[in-house]
């Protein structure tokens, strides 16, 4: 099943810079981690924005949201998640 996720980071401005690097390397491993398992095939920055739109490729919602919310920038992030259905007109 697939969905169009769109994230927002919004990290305190406040947080420590040792402890927002650490939160975005674990990010990137467990989201690169993700995409090996074929899970998280699209991943594109929004141009200017700390954000970003993907496509999951994952069996249902529940699946989605446990791979969402342990991402380590979850606490983070706006989320917003729209369900796919296969469109009649698509070739
Ligand atoms: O930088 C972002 O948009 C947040 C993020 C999600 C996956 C990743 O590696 O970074």
């Amino acid at each position: 099943m697939l969905f169009h996720v769109a994230m927002e980071v919004r990290l305190p401005p406040d947080m420590p810079a040792d402890q927002a690097n650490d939160l975005k390397t674990r990010e990137k491993a467990m989201a690169q981690e993700i995409q090996r398992a074929g899970k998280w095939p699209q991943l594109w920055r929004v141009a200017g924005r700390y954000a970003n739109i993907s496509i999951f490729d994952v069996a249902d919602a529940d699946e989605l949201h446990t791979l969402l919310s342990a991402l380590p920038l979850f606490p983070y992030m706006d989320v917003r998640v729209t369900a796919l259905a296969r469109h009649p007109s698509a070739i």
